[in-house]
């Protein structure tokens, strides 16, 4: 005997509206809800109405939206996965020649064109990857055809990308660098076109029916990588006076603000000496503890540290224990590079003008042995005997260098 007919989902479909909204409440009892995906995180927003949002993912631009005006500001991109494929070549043609008075006048096939590599070419106007396609593919040959007339070869495809462009294969070793103006680097060959069946005749074989394809190109993929080439790197936590520092020292105009993570990309400046010496110093965006764990914003910026020839260790002496600050952030740089934190460097201890900032110079000058430059970025103190040290750091340096090659 059946006590229970069960009601099937279907049938239940085609029943009153009340009862529709019993099957709703059946189905969210059974299905489990997906959650819809959550916006974003921001990492943070000023009175303006901006909006960051801040991408983890390091080959994605970083994208900057003000809410009220409704402007999108792209970034720099200093890191892309790219996959680079050469054009193909043409195929060869397998034609015979019949003419008028000799109907069998012999293979006339032509080759086919080779196919267009894709070369990266430095364009000193350029100063981020932005414009870079996660793939390019080069222009195929054209094929051949009969009459003997060969197929044109493709144009190669050229991507332009800024100085100190760095080249990484897929395990992370580095290929190339393009440093210098006019340098390039076939990334990825075109193909060879085809021969056509004329290639072939011989007097063996007067009429060959054999022609070659064209070869695919290579496909590759590859890390192109931009490190900020400077004399002297600003390291120091968010907020430090980094880039107030840099505004003081030269015309680059960094963004200043009163919160954290103000400047996203590094900025470099030239420092002008009256000898016409220029030194390079890039503001790099602030560190914070476990930055090589890709906190804050992230490891990404370490790699421009890496490349700068000196370090100036920017610390905030309005904020107590500042000698704090300089072990984190001599720890982050070895954590993502052993050795990286020795480097030539200065400590700078900045904001001395507030009244805090002298009692915590003394307790720093207590706790490290190293020369302390005690400077006000904000108020011009002290910038001119702080700009000639930094020069005899880079002579030092240049000295160095030029024994080395010597
Ligand atoms: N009193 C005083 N304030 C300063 C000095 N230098 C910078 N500031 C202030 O400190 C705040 C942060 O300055 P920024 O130059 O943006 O700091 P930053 O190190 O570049 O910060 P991030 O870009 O977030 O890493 C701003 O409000 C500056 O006006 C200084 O010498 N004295
Ligand atoms: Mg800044």
């Amino acid at each position: 005997m059946v006590l229970f007919h069960p009601v099937t989902y279907c049938q239940l479909l085609v029943l009153k509206p009340p009862l529709r909204s019993l099957v709703r409440l059946l189905r969210r009892l059974s299905v489990p809800q997906v959650k819809k995906p959550s916006k974003p995180k921001a990492a943070g927003d000023d009175s303006s109405g901006r909006y960051f949002c801040l991408q983890k993912n390091p080959s994605v631009t970083t994208v900057n939206v003000n809410i009220i005006s409704g402007e999108v500001t792209r970034h720099f991109v200093d890191f892309r996965k790219v996959r680079v494929v050469g054009g193909a070549g043409g195929n060869g043609a397998l034609s015979f020649l019949s003419l008028h008075s000799n109907e069998f006048a012999g293979p006339d096939g032509g080759d086919g064109g080779n196919g267009g590599h894709v070369i990266f070419k430095v364009n000193t106007n350029l100063k981020s990857l932005n414009h870079v396609h996660p793939v390019t593919v080069g222009k195929n040959g054209v094929r051949g055809s009969g009459k003997n007339c060969h197929g044109k070869s493709a144009q190669h495809t050229y991507i332009e990308v800024p100085v100190g462009t760095v080249f990484r294969d897929e395990n992370g070793k580095v290929m190339t660098g393009l440093d210098v103006i006019g340098d390039y680097f076939v990334a990825a060959r075109g193909g060879a076109g085809g021969h056509g069946n004329s290639f072939f005749a011989s007097a063996e074989n007067v009429a060959p029916r054999i022609a070659e394809d064209g070869a695919l190109g290579e496909d590759r993929v590859m890390f192109v990588e931009l490190r900020t080439m400077a004399h002297a790197g600003l390291i120091g936590f968010p907020n430090a006076g980094k880039s107030t520092f840099l505004r003081a020292i030269s015309r680059a105009r960094p963004k200043v603000s009163p919160y954290p993570f103000t400047t996203l990309n590094p900025h470099v400046g030239m420092v002008e000496y009256d000898d016409y010496v220029q030194v390079a110093v890039a503001d790099i965006p602030g560190l914070i503890k476990d930055a090589h764990k890709n906190r804050g914003l992230g490891f990404q910026f370490l790699r421009h540290i890496e490349r700068c020839l000196c370090l100036l260790y920017v610390l905030d002496l309005s904020v107590e224990e500042p000698w704090t600050q300089l072990s984190d952030l001599k720890y982050e740089l070895e954590q993502y590079s052993p050795g990286l934190s020795e480097r030539p460097h200065a400590v700078i201890g900045n904001k001395i003008d507030l009244p805090v900032s002298k009692k915590n110079l003394k307790l720093l000058q207590e706790q490290i042995d190293l020369p302390i430059f005690a400077i006000s970025a904000k108020k011009g103190i002290n910038i001119t005997e702080f700009l000639l040290h930094l020069r005899s750091l880079y002579d030092k340096f240049n000295e160095t260098t030029d024994s080395k090659t010597k």
